[in-house]
């Protein structure tokens, strides 16, 4: 033993750190020529380390540099040493679809908090939570919410009503507009400003979170402590912000849980599927802060994206509007708000959000899953156990075998015949096991929403530039400054 110390006492520092360097080339040499994964082609970085992908999320384009890196290298791209993104559809269902296997990879993994329904790598537990959480997105539920949602709207056309009264046009930013909106009970529309910072505060624990996702886990806790780039540290006081504001949120509900009818309601009276006793105080508070984020911060973005888009194209909006007044005649109420069965049944409007979720979507990142043991041939190719894959959405959106003239936004795809194919192409709330648990719920928000906001105003785009985007797990435009025209007057003023 005393010979081993001796022996490692006289190496010099020179000598450790030639050591420590050649252990490192041999396995960069390993990873890039000599591994499993040799034969798959990519960035030359990202063979080498996992900090090519963790550039990609820390400067926000993850999305966009994997379309053009699947452009320039094929269906499979090696974007991490132990990752390889496949943009053929037809790993969708062999990777994301019940009974494949693959399970949510490290990149869930956060040992920090209470893991939730979104983030939890535990099959078991993934699955007592669904079950106890799946009721709440029931058709009877959602009838429940609708009158909820109704008042929301409500409040927002006042909003807009309100400011427009006096010029008789208003310029306003959509994008924050609709965060006040949705799923935050914390009064912004009352107050017409997000007095918490709530906005900034997500927006850049999604950036942070999704960059962390795919740093070892050894680093993750000390980035924090990263201040060569305040893009690490502001995000994550940014994630302890959520979760303190969150807490609070719980606290001041909790003695009226009957005051409303919306999802933190249903949380207060969900049964744990186990013990047949209510849900600990604990786990409230982490769902609840999960659908804070996955739930308002979803579709507020892809709302933007329509009207980004719909205010940039005037033929897109008098088709829409046409619709519209067909189903809705008239000139209508002061707190008319569209009601979801009509709107679930407009070709148009249906079209129009269909395809700016497949052109823009909001979730067009590839989610990361697990290969699991004895591998798996997918798309062709085996891959083996271990291997971290994903399917980026957006290329699987913009397949030209698919969507013909992907980079065109036309409407016009799914309002023919045959537009039920294209469904299998389509999956901006994933699929399988782990799919969107709230994707009626947000259909339901976003149709009635758009409806109404179409029916009562024109909206025209005020920049003439392309529109900036960034991506944390989900991608948001930077903003959408609009012009807002009242198409009506006001029944009960006229
Ligand atoms: C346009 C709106 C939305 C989009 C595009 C969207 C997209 C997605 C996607 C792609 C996933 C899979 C994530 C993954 O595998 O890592 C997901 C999961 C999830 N979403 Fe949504 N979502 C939307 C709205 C909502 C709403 C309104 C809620 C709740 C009210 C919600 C709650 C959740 C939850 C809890 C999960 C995790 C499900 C599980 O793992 O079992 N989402 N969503």
């Amino acid at each position: 033993m005393s010979t081993v110390v001796e022996i490692l006492g006289n190496i010099s520092s020179a000598d450790w750190l030639s050591a420590s360097l050649a252990c490192i080339l041999l396995h960069i040499i390993y990873n890039v020529w000599f591994g499993p994964l040799a034969h798959i082609p990519g960035p030359f970085l990202a063979k080498v380390s996992s900090l090519w992908i963790v550039f990609q999320c820390r400067y926000t384009r993850r999305s966009e540099t994997l379309l053009k890196q699947h452009q320039k290298y094929g269906n499979f791209v090696r974007v991490a040493p132990n990752h390889i993104s496949i943009s053929d559809p037809s790993a969708l269902e062999a990777i994301y679809g019940h009974k494949s296997g693959f399970n949510k990879g490290p990149f869930y993994e956060d040992k920090s908090i209470e893991p939730v329904l979104f983030n939890t790598r535990d099959v078991q537990i993934h699955h007592r939570k669904r079950k106890y959480l799946s009721p709440a997105f029931s058709a009877k539920n959602l009838n429940e919410y609708e009158p909820y949602m109704a008042m929301q709207i409500r409040k927002l056309m006042e909003c807009f009503h309100r400011r427009i009264e006096n010029s008789g046009t208003v310029q306003l930013d959509f994008n924050e507009y609709w965060d006040y909106a949705f799923g935050k009970p914390f009064g912004f529309l009352d107050k017409e400003r997000d007095h918490l910072n709530l906005i900034a505060i997500i927006d850049a624990r999604g950036e942070v979170l999704n960059a962390l996702g795919h740093l070892p886990q050894i680093l993750r806790p000390i980035m924090k402590y990263f201040f060569l780039d305040p893009f690490w540290p502001n995000g994550l006081r940014a994630t302890s912000n959520l979760a303190a504001i969150g807490t609070q949120a719980y606290y001041g509900r909790k003695d009226q849980k009957n005051s409303r009818h919306d999802l933190l309601s249903f949380l207060f009276k969900a049964k744990d599927p186990e013990s047949g006793g209510p849900l600990s105080e604990k786990e409230i508070i982490a769902e609840s802060i999960s659908f804070i984020v996955g739930g308002s911060d979803t579709t507020s973005s892809t709302m933007t994206n329509v009207v980004d888009i719909v205010s940039r194209s005037p033929e897109v909006q008098r088709q829409l509007q046409s619709e519209l007044d067909q189903a809705f005649p008239g000139v209508m109420e002061s707190d008319w708000v569209a009601d979801f069965q009509t709107a679930n049944r407009l070709p148009v409007l249906n079209a129009v959000l269909r395809e700016t979720m497949r052109f823009k979507p909001t979730s067009a990142t590839g989610l990361e899953r697990v290969t699991p043991a004895g591998g798996k041939i997918i798309a062709g190719m085996f891959i083996p156990e271990g291997t971290l894959v994903s399917v980026p959405t957006l290329n699987v959106h913009h397949n030209p075998a698919v969507f013909v003239r992907p980079d065109e936004y036309d409407i016009s795809r799914w309002l023919g015949s045959d537009s039920s194919a294209l469904l299998d192409s389509f999956y901006p709330f994933s699929l399988g096991p782990r799919a969107c648990i709230g994707r009626n719920f947000a259909w339901m928000e976003m149709l009635k929403t758009l409806a109404t906001v179409f029916k009562l105003f024109i909206v025209e785009r005020t920049r003439t530039l392309g529109t900036e985007v960034r991506e944390g797990f989900f991608v948001k435009n930077s903003e959408c400054n609009v012009v807002v025209k009242p198409r009506f007057g006001r029944k009960d003023r006229t």
